[in-house]
């Protein structure tokens, strides 16, 4: 990959600056952020530049892959097309933005293509799922490269864009459900003996453990539940209170409020 541009260098900006350096140390990674304290550093630490405008980046980047990263907050997407949309005629946009839809987003940017992403926070250490959306037509040598950025992330599942918000209700919120577990889990242990720290630790194996097995053996999570719950045992004991406190729903719950979330904020109603 040649250069390629990155606006937005704040949680997921970085994540994706590092991980694409990780993954590429040859690719040239040119970054702009408002808050230039924080992009100066991590082009420092990646070995990037920093551009001194968003127009000086966008100059670079047409000279060199024409792919620009938007890592910035939805809200901010507008005011930053205000800026510099008219000047992205011809570039490969790549918007990581919650609740904007390609069809929002290309106007913004005339005469752009635009591929969407949707990553979770896991990114910052090369293990997130990345979803993939491309409309129909995007030029092939373009859909690629975004495939190998998201690969540099983690994993990269192509997906139709009208999936994109319930993907977010899983993985790029969901993945913060799992950060409420891993805590449960932890003060479970405490309550019961264990300091929160070593707590803590033992939570985080035990969900690393059980995503390791299901990935490796490939059996459906609720036939492993049933391998682990004895009769009369100690696990159903555990599965019970869960279900008293409609655990199952209240996770579907979660993920429905968060992808109906997503789809507001595509219809442009938040
Ligand atoms: N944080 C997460 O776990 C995930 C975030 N996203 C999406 O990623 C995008 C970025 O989110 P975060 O990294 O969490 O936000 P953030 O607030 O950490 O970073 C946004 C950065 O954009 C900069 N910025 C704002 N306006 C700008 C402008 N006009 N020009 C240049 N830089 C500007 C800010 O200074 C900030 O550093 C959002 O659209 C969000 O929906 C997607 C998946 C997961
Ligand atoms: O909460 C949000 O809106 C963003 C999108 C996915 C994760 N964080």
């Amino acid at each position: 990959m040649h250069t390629i541009g990155i606006i937005g260098t704040g949680v997921m900006g970085t994540a994706i600056a590092t991980g694409v350096h990780a993954a590429h140390p040859s690719t040239g990674i040119v970054l702009f952020d408002i808050n230039r304290k924080t992009g100066q550093a991590l082009a420092e630490k990646i070995g990037g530049t920093f551009a001194q405008s968003p127009k000086d980046l966008i100059q670079t980047v047409k000279q060199e892959s024409g792919t620009m990263v938007l890592a910035v907050k939805p809200q901010h997407l507008e005011g930053l097309a205000q800026e510099i949309g008219k000047d992205c005629e011809g570039l490969r946009l790549i918007s990581i933005a919650a609740g904007r839809s390609i069809q929002t987003i290309e106007p913004l940017f005339p005469g752009s293509s635009v591929i969407r992403f949707m990553p979770n926070i896991a990114a910052q250490i090369g293990k997130s799922i990345v979803a993939v959306a491309a409309p129909e037509g995007t030029a092939p040598d373009f859909l690629e490269e975004a495939q190998t950025i998201a690969k540099s992330l983690g994993e990269a599942v192509l997906l139709d864009e009208s999936l994109i918000a319930a993907f977010t209700g899983v993985s790029g919120s969901g993945i913060a459900y799992v950060f409420s577990f891993i805590h449960a889990l932890a003060l479970g242990g405490t309550e019961n003996g264990i300091p929160y720290p070593k707590a803590l630790t033992i939570a985080v194996e035990t969900l690393l453990g059980a995503g390791e097995l299901v990935k490796a053996t490939g059996a459906n999570p609720a036939e492993l539940l049933t391998r682990v719950t004895s009769a009369g045992g100690t696990t159903i004991k555990g599965i019970a209170a869960l279900e008293k406190g409609a655990f199952t729903s209240l996770i579907m719950d979660a993920v429905r409020c968060a992808t109906e979330k997503a789809e507001t904020m595509e219809k442009g109603k938040a």
